[in-house]
């Protein structure tokens, strides 16, 4: 495979990469560095773990290293944890440019990233709401300079229907030059070809992994069969057992739900478990240092929900256990793909219930491969059935005590305060935009019964029709 030299790229970044460990290009940075060098729009899909960060991080750096100004790239990722960890590659990548980035998220002091836009740093790497909301309420900066907009996780970014990002994106992609290079990556582009092919503009060079299996050889993967009474207890079995056999393995627990993160969090805590949580309704500062304690091994459990599903880089972790089976199997793609990486073999259990099956069927219809059965010894799993459902319940409890769910609902205030919106003509507008819906889905309904109704009556004198012709 060829060297990084052979790509096109300077000898100062081929031994800076070299110093980062990364000696040989991965398959997705040997086909996507070129072209991207070329000047031409990239879209890559490559598999988790594949290294597609770098594939975008290099070549822009080199482009960058022979005309140094700012805003010269910006990179959109969903989430705050991913912004940072790009950063990062930027940062030791870029250390001979003397690189200056800004990473611009949700959850931290506004003024205090304007003043670092202002200062027009060569790379600014954001998720969408908060840059969008930069670009909403000051103009202390420009991106019409932008020679790179790189979409990483794309496909999430661009999810159609999903409230999440789209209002956010229109603003950027009003404030950014139409002339400009568009790099979009994900390990599931696919689904998203069309939307993703008409954001980058000129002949897009597309790169696509070869395989036919959607996740890399060296995950192992499995599902263990659980009623869903018994869940927790198979799950505390499960983490005991990898603890016993395996004390330096690092864990991920994926869960649905914030509230099911915290109280899976509490309960292996009470277990003496060193388990961390990772879910959405934790403050920023929190959510960094989770992940600060996970990455360095002080806490060896992390459980999230999948605010942590895509793009996480810690090279540690050994397990991925889905306490509930995705619901999308891309889900499941870039859950598992958290271990694995760059190589190394990982295991994956998804725990199934007797309501999950169709997911599971969905999965492999996607990735291409059989999940293999985890057995366990169910005698071990009922012993500590009791003590586990005990522990859950007090947690519960807990929980409730601190009023999880009413906190919930003040985040939400804060944050629409934060956006400068009323939170009760929120209320108001939501409750009207429902009875609006209620209404037109009535009126709907209404004309589907009339033309079904006409149809009848027309079919009716149709055949009447024919039989007098005697057909
Ligand atoms: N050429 C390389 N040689 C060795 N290791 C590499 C190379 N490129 C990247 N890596 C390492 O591989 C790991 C995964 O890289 P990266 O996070 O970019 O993967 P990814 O394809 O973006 O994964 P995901 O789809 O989960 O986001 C990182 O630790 C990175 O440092």
């Amino acid at each position: 495979m060829a060297a990084f030299r052979e790509l096109g790229l300077a000898p100062w970044l081929v031994e800076q990469a070299r110093q980062m460990g990364l000696s040989r290009p991965t398959p997705v940075q040997a086909s996507c560095i070129p072209p991207i060098l070329q000047g031409r729009d990239c879209l890559g899909c490559a598999k988790t773990g594949s290294g597609k960060t770098a594939a975008f991080v290099l070549p822009v750096l080199q482009v960058l290293s022979e005309d140094p100004y700012g805003i010269f790239c910006l990179v959109l990722t969903p989430t705050r944890e991913l912004a940072y960890q790009i950063a990062e590659q930027f940062r030791v990548l870029g250390k001979p440019l003397g690189l200056k980035d800004c990473v611009v998220v949700g959850g931290l002091d506004m003024v205090a990233q304007a003043l670092e836009l202002s200062r027009k740093p060569h790379v600014v790497i954001a998720t969408p709401g908060r840059l969008a909301d930069h670009l909403r309420s000051s103009n202390t900066f420009s991106l019409k300079k932008l020679k790179f907009l790189v979409l990483d996780e794309a496909d999430r970014l661009l999810e159609q229907g999903c409230a999440d990002f789209t209002a956010d994106l229109e603003v950027i992609l009003e404030a950014v030059p139409a002339r400009r290079q568009t790099l979009l990556f994900s390990a599931t582009l696919t689904d998203t070809l069309n939307e993703l092919k008409s954001l980058a503009m000129n002949r897009p060079f597309f790169w696509e992994a070869a395989s036919e299996v959607r996740t890399v050889d060296e995950l192992d993967q499995r599902y263990l069969l659980v009623p869903e009474a018994v869940k927790d207890a198979y799950l505390v079995h499960l983490i005991q057992t990898f603890q016993d056999e395996h004390e330096d393995w690092s864990i991920i627990i994926f869960t649905k739900t914030c509230k099911e993160c915290q109280i899976l969090n509490m309960m292996l805590r009470k277990f003496s478990f060193p388990s961390v949580a990772l879910h959405s309704m934790m403050k920023q500062r929190q959510r960094f240092a989770a992940l600060a304690k996970f990455k360095s091994s002080i806490f060896k459990i992390l459980i999230a929900t999948d605010v942590a599903a895509r793009g996480l880089d810690i090279p540690t972790v050994q397990v991925v256990i889905n306490h509930n089976t995705p619901g999308l199997p891309k889900i499941y793609i870039h859950r598992v793909g958290r271990t694995a990486r760059a190589g190394r073999n990982g295991i994956s259990i998804t725990m199934v219930t007797q309501y999950d099956i169709h997911l599971v069927h969905a999965i492999e219809e996607e990735i291409k491969l059989k999940l293999q059965e985890f057995s366990v010894e169910e005698k071990l799993v009922l012993d500590i059935l009791n003590h586990v459902n005990i522990t859950r319940r007090e947690c519960e409890i807990e929980l409730e005590y601190m009023d999880f769910d009413e906190k919930k609902e003040i985040n939400k205030r804060k944050q629409m305060v934060l956006e400068g919106k009323d939170p009760d003509l929120e209320e108001k507008r939501k409750a009207e935009l429902a009875k609006i819906k209620k209404k037109n889905n009535k009126f709907r309904e209404k004309v589907q019964q009339t033309l079904q109704e006409k149809n009848r009556v027309h079919m009716g004198s149709v055949s009447s029709l024919l039989s007098d012709l005697g057909c």
